[in-house]
């Protein structure tokens, strides 16, 4: 099974316009995504405490759903996966790699 972060993005985006009745990822954008937000938070010290507890399986487990959320929430507020990597990428000095190597430096 190949599935990555983009993938769950291309899940999101499809359910965004689902009823919310039959669509958790729905319920959590209607009325501008404030319910996705506030579980995030939820999600992210869930996420904590498993860190700090050392539990192995629910760190994995919380950071599924941080993740998910997360992702979730970018949406509602329209930032793609790739805007957010472009950052990464700009504090590792990966975009200026990039920007060299298509000029052949
Ligand atoms: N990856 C996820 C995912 N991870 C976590 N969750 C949900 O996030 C919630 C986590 O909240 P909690 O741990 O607090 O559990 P809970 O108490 O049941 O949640 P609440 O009642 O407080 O909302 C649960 O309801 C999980 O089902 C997810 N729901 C959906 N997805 C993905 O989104 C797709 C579309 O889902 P729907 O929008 O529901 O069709 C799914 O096929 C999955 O790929």
């Amino acid at each position: 099974m190949s599935f990555d972060l983009k993938a769950l993005e291309r899940i999101i985006a499809e359910k965004a316009n689902a009823s919310a009745e039959k669509s958790y990822t729905a319920q959590l954008l209607a009325n501008g995504g404030e319910r996705a937000a506030k579980k995030m938070g939820e999600e992210a010290v869930e996420t904590v405490i498993a860190a700090i507890q050392g539990d192995r399986d629910e760190l994995k487990a919380e950071s599924a759903d941080l993740l998910y959320h997360l992702l979730v929430v970018l949406k509602a507020h329209n930032i793609s996966l790739e805007e957010v990597e472009s950052v990464l990428a700009e504090r590792t000095g990966q975009s200026g790699l990039e920007e060299k190597a298509s000029r052949g430096q």
